[in-house]
């Protein structure tokens, strides 16, 4: 049940009396804290909770965290859970009545001055709004219906076709319908609940899925539903309860713009921390209080350093684009963040893994960090969409421009140009991007760019200006190939190809997202051989149409720009690498209808056939 606004000013005005009365008695829930006191040192603030949202009964002993037991409404007990810690799953049929939820509005009510990011004031009444398929907002859901699932690992939780049979809170409920997310993506249905049931996650699902949210809800829902936490008192050091990471600057706020909205109301505090940014201005936000961190490695290494942030607290640690938090650039650093700090050990947080690719080395390496994990994989481990048509044309390097020239011409003539249209065009280097920008500049067709050597407000500004349509083209290095989610990107250009093929992947994954439909256009000239198979056998599992030419390559071609993500010898291979060993297996055939399909899995696979093997092997 929700708390009004004023009914929880007014608690929470008794409680002060009261506390004023035992003045150095810890309060046993926690209390308003009128906004002139809030972020002072501890000693200033006697009777207060501290940094708000304090739940959880974290005793500090040496044993790490103490995870209270969430009752679970309605007495489903997770099965599935880590010992001592209290996610709970609603499981399939439960009306998510909220039962057992965490009232937050008791405590540090942040609604008086919480922006609304959806920017409307419109209540959502939820009695009267169902997720309903009526208000799916043209996703187009049958595009995933004949994806492939498999889950790996010890007892594996059911998945979910609603969001109604996950109890995520009241709240959050809301928010999703506010998002108009009528009905959960395929890697939502296994993902979520999977980490309500407190387990660690390696999830692979492909561009455009959905995977933000199958962190986030989780993340939100287990940080709302655990009770109170006394969290240290350490003058300037603020203790999140979550961690997201992310490799990029520009993912990082749009993961942090994307969990205020899910967590909007529900009194849980998303933060932002990344480079290139003013980090001042980026403590004063971590000092009014959070609970869930966003953050890039580097910059979080140095709040780390400087003491202004403490890891000890961390429930829910998650890594977006983890083969690339993992691969040899950021491992250093992730490595320290999690496994040298104070962050509690695996087992005791828990920690996801979410990627559209996942090579099998980097695999190996993930499993550091996880402690009996399940491996999800929606469609085949590093596979593109084939929402996504793409195409390959043979270009010189020297016709290149004006190839590209031809292109954005003919989009013009068809009327594909301007604000409904935008074209994302990856090149290899930050001057080459300087230089196809200008080249294009003054050939006619505005155009930005995005690359290392731009500061960040550069940066920020490039893809604002790229998102409203201002500049429809945007000359990009592969600073943007993971994760943007950006309306409208109707063309994506490898105006030079990269030289892995899980790049291209996320490349192309820009467009085609979200059910909708996208093209790819590569320029390929004899400096891409090493790509020529790996691309030709994604295109063929995608249902592409493979130019001929591109198949002679191929077979010529030595084995390359697959960092080994297709090791397991048959087409379908490279997934859960422990597969090697004696783990459990389940499988999931979306649809289970009539006859196979792309990815040859037997129209008899239904839901949970354990010990099945598949075609996709
Ligand atoms: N259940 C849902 N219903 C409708 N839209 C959804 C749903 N879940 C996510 N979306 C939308 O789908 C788009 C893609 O989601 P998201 O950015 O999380 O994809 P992703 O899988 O993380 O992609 P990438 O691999 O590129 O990072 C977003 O615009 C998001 O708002």
């Amino acid at each position: 049940m929700r708390t009004s606004w004023a009914d929880s000013v007014t608690n929470a005005v008794s409680e002060i009396a009261v506390s004023d009365n035992n003045s150095l008695s810890l309060p046993t829930r926690s209390t308003y804290v009128p906004p002139h006191l809030r972020n002072r040192p501890a000693s200033d603030v006697p009777n207060l909770s501290g940094p708000a949202s304090e739940r959880a009964s974290f005793s500090g002993t040496a044993g790490g965290p103490q995870w209270p037991r969430w009752s679970g409404g309605g007495g489903t007990k997770p099965e599935f859970g880590r010992q001592g810690q209290g996610y709970g799953y609603a499981g399939a049929g439960r009306g998510g009545s909220g039962v057992g939820w965490n009232n937050r509005s008791g405590g540090w009510d942040r609604r008086e001055r919480e922006v609304n990011p959806f920017g409307d004031d419109d209540e959502v009444d939820d009695r009267e709004q169902g997720f309903t398929e009526q208000e799916n907002m043209g996703i187009n859901f049958d595009a995933y219906e004949d994806i492939p699932v498999e889950t790996s690992g010890e007892n594996v939780p059911p998945p979910v076709n609603t969001f109604a049979e996950i109890d995520l809170g009241e709240m959050l409920n809301q928010n999703i319908r506010r998002c108009k997310y009528v009905k959960p993506t395929p890697v939502q249905r296994h993902a979520i609940p999977i980490a309500l049931g407190g387990r660690d996650l390696m999830a692979c699902a492909q561009t455009g899925s959905g995977k933000t949210a199958a962190f986030c809800f989780p993340i939100i829902s287990g940080i709302m539903r655990e009770q109170y936490v006394q969290r240290p008192r350490v003058a300037r050091t603020v203790y999140p309860l979550a961690l997201i990471l992310s490799p990029t600057r520009e993912l990082s706020c749009q993961i942090h713009d994307e969990a205020k909205k899910f967590s909007y109301q529900t009194g849980v505090k998303v933060v932002v921390a990344y480079g290139g940014a003013p980090i001042n201005q980026q403590l004063r936000e971590l000092e009014r209080g959070v609970d869930i961190l966003v953050a890039t490695p580097g910059r979080l290494v140095d709040l780390l350093e400087r003491a202004r942030v403490s890891l000890q607290m961390i429930r829910h640690l998650a890594l977006d684009e983890a083969d690339r938090m993992l691969d040899m650039g950021f491992e250093p650093q992730i490595r320290k963040i999690v496994q040298q700090m104070d962050m509690p050990d695996r087992g005791v947080r828990q920690t996801m893994l979410f990627s559209a690719t996942f090579p099998r080395e980097i695999q190996r390496l993930a499993s550091d960090f996880l402690s009996n994990y399940i491996f999800l994989a929606v469609g085949r481990v590093g596979s593109s969409t084939d929402l996504i048509v793409q195409r390959v044309e043979i270009v010189l390097e020297s016709d290149k421009r004006s190839h590209l020239m031809d292109l954005l011409h003919a989009q013009r003539e068809n009327g594909v140009h301007g604000k409904q249209a935008l074209t994302l065009v990856f090149v290899e280097t930050k001057k080459g991007a300087d230089s196809l920008e200008h080249w294009l500049y003054i050939n006619g067709f505005p155009a930005t760019t995005i690359h290392g050597d731009r500061t960040q407000q550069e940066r920020e500004l490039a893809l604002r200006s790229f998102k409203s349509g201002k500049t429809p083209i945007l000359v990009a290095t592969d600073v943007a190939a993971r994760g943007l989610d950006i309306p409208h990107v109707a063309h994506v250009v490898n105006f030079d190809l990269p030289n892995d093929i899980d790049d291209y992947v996320h490349r192309i994954g820009r467009t085609g997202r979200a059910g909708k439909t996208g093209l790819a256009t590569a320029f390929f000239n004899e400096s891409n051989l090493s790509l020529a198979r790996p691309l030709a056998e994604l295109m063929q599992e995608a249902n592409q149409e493979v130019p001929a030419w591109l198949t002679r390559y191929a077979s010529r071609a030595p084995c390359g720009g697959n960092k080994n993500r297709r090791s397991g010898g048959g087409r379908f291979g490279g997934r859960d690498f422990r597969r090697e060993g004696s783990f459990s297996r389940n499988l999931d055939y979306y649809g289970g209808g009539n006859g196979g399909s792309a990815y040859g899995v037997p129209a008899n696979y239904g839901e949970y056939a354990p010990g099945v093997t598949s075609a996709w092997d």
